[in-house]
């Protein structure tokens, strides 16, 4: 077998040193969306504390993808997912999983900045509270942790007690980062994150996110190439549900395998 093809079969990126560890390993993955059949027989390993960027054109499953590493699916009826994803070698796929702990770790930030309508300290604390009993002083210190951590805390430090809601897009988006982060989890999902943002937000997020891989495994859907080329370690590209090309970033932006990512990354379609 060549190594483009021992490299789709094993989820595997060409060109990764084997012994790499994988967070997770997603294995012949199908998704539907009732008889619409959005995702085709995935194999793909997220590399641990490594940032994989998720590119193709729109409607090709990118966001099904990330949604079903926490299950978000679940709340929806209809769909289903056949396959497997394992987390730390445990199929997360199977049934009876705590879901909520699932969610807790493997963190998910969306498109559209989506803070509570209420603090920024309250907004922070909403997922900590949910999973921990701590005093005053502790949740002070893990909140101020984690805004310290999406480089929000000069920003809010004085209005902690006013409303999320208040904050510009980019500030927004970053208190859903740390909302994440809070919660302490292993994986972080970035669905578009910055697609709302200006240069400047997204210059930040992007910062962020090379800070944040030192200790996090990060997922990111974008449809900016030079974000992708950026921030991300590996790159997966997809086309119409299917995992075309899986390779380091590097390689897929310099020398790619395949035509149809050669084409999609110079623009001629998508
Ligand atoms: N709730 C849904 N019900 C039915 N089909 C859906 C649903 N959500 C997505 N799809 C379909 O699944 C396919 C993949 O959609 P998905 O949102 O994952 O694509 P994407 O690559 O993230 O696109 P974009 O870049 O535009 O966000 C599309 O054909 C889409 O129409």
């Amino acid at each position: 077998m060549n190594a483009e093809l021992a490299s789709l079969a094993t989820g595997q990126p060409s060109n990764v040193d084997a012994a790499l560890s994988a967070k997770i390993d997603i294995r012949n993955l199908n998704f539907f969306y009732d008889k619409f059949h959005a995702l085709k027989d995935i194999n793909l390993k997220l590399q641990t504390g490594k940032v994989t960027a998720f590119i193709g054109p729109s409607g090709c499953g990118k966001s099904t993808l990330l949604r079903v590493l926490n299950r978000i699916y679940d709340l929806y009826p209809k769909l289903r997912a056949e396959g497997e994803v394992l987390f730390d070698g445990e199929n997360i796929l199977a049934p009876g999983q705590d879901l909520n702990l699932l969610r807790a770790r493997i963190g998910m930030v969306f498109q559209k900045p989506t803070p509570f309508p209420m603090s920024i300290y309250d907004n922070v604390a909403f997922g900590i509270r949910l999973y921990e009993k701590l005093s005053k002083l502790e949740l002070d210190g893990r909140i101020e942790a984690a805004l310290r951590r999406a480089a929000l805390w000069d920003e809010v430090k004085d209005k902690l007690h006013q409303s999320g809601l208040g904050l510009s897009g980019g500030q927004q988006q970053r208190l859903c980062i740390a909302r994440s982060v809070a919660v302490k989890p292993e994986v972080i999902l970035l669905d578009e994150p910055c697609s709302a943002l200006d240069p400047i937000s997204t210059a930040k997020i992007e910062e962020l996110i090379d800070e944040l891989k030192q200790d996090y495994t990060i997922a990111i859907v974008t449809h900016n190439m030079q974000q992708a080329a950026r921030t991300s370690d590996y790159t997966a590209f997809m086309y119409l549900g299917q995992l075309i090309e899986f390779s380091p970033t590097q390689q897929v932006f310099t020398n790619p395998r395949e035509k149809r990512t050669q084409d999609y990354i110079t623009g001629r379609f998508g």
